[in-house]
């Protein structure tokens, strides 16, 4: 087996210094701000070894990351409920898209989508008010990655909340359908905060651990969902977790991750690690190009693929 302490720093080193990085999102001013030369990698065995280098230990918004956690929130409250209102099928669209949802009768195709994110969050705020819908989602990911300083950027928040034009497109969209039920505001205002929630990829491989581990958190020894209910997070994650780019990230990755706008994707080796990689530069999909060119390097020297026999 390769040595992953010496992979882990040589792939952080080579990437440091990559001259073609991407391009940082700008539609959320607040992202446009963060520095391109960013580079962060955090890898978390299933023995518990952690392995970082880079900017690994700096926070940075996790944006559509928390997709997966709120995902994980909603089904711990409404069960299946939820594929009532969300497909699980990839999209071929942008993050932002909204042309399905007029073809669609107004279910979004997953709900790693914006659209699909949103219905969601219009599940988890379903009778609370927004601090305490937030709440719920910021909880379990401080349970998660057994961290309660973990929290959100409010900056960003609001710079996404001033601009988010399309969100709230999508929103009265499927309001005006019925897959969101409550207050268009108060669930956007969820969705914007759960979005600007700021973790490092050491908090982000930690949150991810019992996506690895079957639904239990390896530390704890909590059952956070079900093996079954992990293993279909994990397929969605797979299928849909970088929009557009799913099937290419697929055939050159081949693990269930989930990206997001500020750079950051957390991918999971079921039985092996619990892997985040961060850097700022997007490629034209909105994913983290060096990051998906780490997690390249890192899952082909590796053998953590889905799909190689060994894995499993
Ligand atoms: N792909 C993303 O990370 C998108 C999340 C971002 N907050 C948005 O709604 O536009």
């Amino acid at each position: 087996m390769a040595d992953l302490a010496g992979l882990v720093s040589d792939i952080a080193s080579r990437l440091q210094a990559a001259t073609d990085r991407g391009r940082v999102a700008d539609y959320i001013p607040e992202l446009a701000k963060v520095s391109p030369r960013h580079f962060g990698i955090a890898v978390i065995t299933a023995d518990g070894t952690e392995h970082v280098a880079g900017d690994a230990g700096e926070a940075f918004s996790i944006q559509s990351v928390s997709k997966v956690f709120a995902l994980v929130e909603a089904l711990s409250r409404h069960g299946n409920r939820v594929w009532d209102r969300v497909g699980k099928e990839p999209s071929g669209s942008a993050f932002n898209s909204i042309i399905q949802l007029e073809l669609e009768q107004g279910r979004p195709r997953n709900p790693f989508i914006n659209a699909g994110a949103i219905a969601v969050t219009d599940l988890i705020a379903e009778g609370r008010s927004p601090g305490e819908g937030l709440q719920s989602i910021l909880a379990l990911i401080r349970r998660l990655s057994g961290d309660e300083t973990i929290d959100l950027d409010a900056a960003v928040a609001w710079s996404e909340a001033a601009t988010g034009y399309r969100n709230a497109a999508l929103a009265n969209y499927m309001r005006a359908f019925g897959t969101i039920a409550g207050p268009v505001d108060a669930t956007l205002s969820v969705y914007f905060q759960q979005c600007a929630i700021a973790m490092s990829c050491r908090q982000l491989a930690r949150a991810g651990r019992f996506l690895m581990a079957g639904g239990v958190c390896p530390v704890s020894g909590e059952a956070i969902v079900s093996p079954e209910r992990a293993r279909r997070i994990n397929a969605l994650m797979l299928t849909c977790g970088h929009y557009d780019a799913s099937g290419e990230f697929a055939f050159q990755v081949g693990l269930p991750a989930k990206s997001g706008v500020g750079g950051g994707i957390l991918a999971i080796a079921p039985g092996r690690a619990s892997i985040a990689v961060w850097s700022p530069g997007l490629s034209p999909q909105g994913n983290s190009l060096l990051g998906t060119r780490a997690l390249e390097q890192l899952a082909h020297t590796m053998r953590w693929s889905v799909f190689n026999p060994d894995i499993l």
